[in-house]
């Protein structure tokens, strides 16, 4: 099998990614594995390279032109403008209850560790923008449902749901498929 030079830097890309990501056992509470991507921001070209490749892909793979990105507070925050600057398209925060002012749409979940609520901006889109939702890490799946039905809820339709990580075991990737394409760049 041949591989082409943008699948290789893309598995230079992930490599560098997942020996930029570190493991804290039991935070925040005992039991957890947690996965930290805070040290890939200590790295600013590979951001950059990874905003890139993630707007690249969305361009490539996403069977429609994406309209919106949607991230998830607050990791999603740190990733999710550059794409849709890269994409030249808006950026669409979706927050922690309270945060928005307002007009809101909300959804509640329950998550690897407790419960939450998020909303969205009930005008943030236009009646059927093809939003590509993106967060740093998929774990049981209950954040990026609540984040598919805000954004359905705020007129959105939802082109894909992306994170960089994936806690396979967790098996997050089924809570959502029967729903949206899922794209994640690491599994572990
Ligand atoms: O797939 P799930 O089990 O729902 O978990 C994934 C979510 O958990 C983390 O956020 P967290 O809830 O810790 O929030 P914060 O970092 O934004 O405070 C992560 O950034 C995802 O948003
Ligand atoms: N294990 C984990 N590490 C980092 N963030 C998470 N969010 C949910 N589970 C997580």
């Amino acid at each position: 099998m041949t591989t082409t030079t943008a699948e290789n830097d893309l598995e230079k890309l992930k490599i560098e990614l997942a020996s930029s990501i570190r493991e804290f056992p039991d935070f925040p509470q005992k039991g957890i594995l947690f996965k930290d991507i805070m040290p890939i921001f200590q790295k600013p070209q590979l951001v950059t390279n990874m905003c890139v490749a993630i707007a690249a892909h969305a361009v490539a793979e996403i069977p429609v032109p994406v309209d919106a990105v949607a991230g998830l507070e607050a990791r999603g925050f740190l990733f999710g403008p550059q794409i849709a600057a890269i994409l030249n398209v808006p950026f669409i925060p979706i927050r922690k209850q309270g945060k928005l002012p307002g007009k809101t749409v909300r959804a509640t979940y329950v998550k690897e560790y407790g419960e939450d609520v998020v909303e969205v901006q009930s005008d943030a889109l236009k009646p059927g923008a093809k939003v590509m939702i993106v967060d740093d890490l998929l774990a049981t799946g209950g954040t990026m449902k609540a984040a598919i039905e805000v954004i359905q809820k705020a007129g959105g339709d939802v082109a894909e749901a992306f994170c960089i990580i994936e806690l396979t075991a967790l098996k997050g990737r089924d809570v959502l498929l029967d729903t949206v394409p899922v794209f994640t760049l690491l599994s572990f």
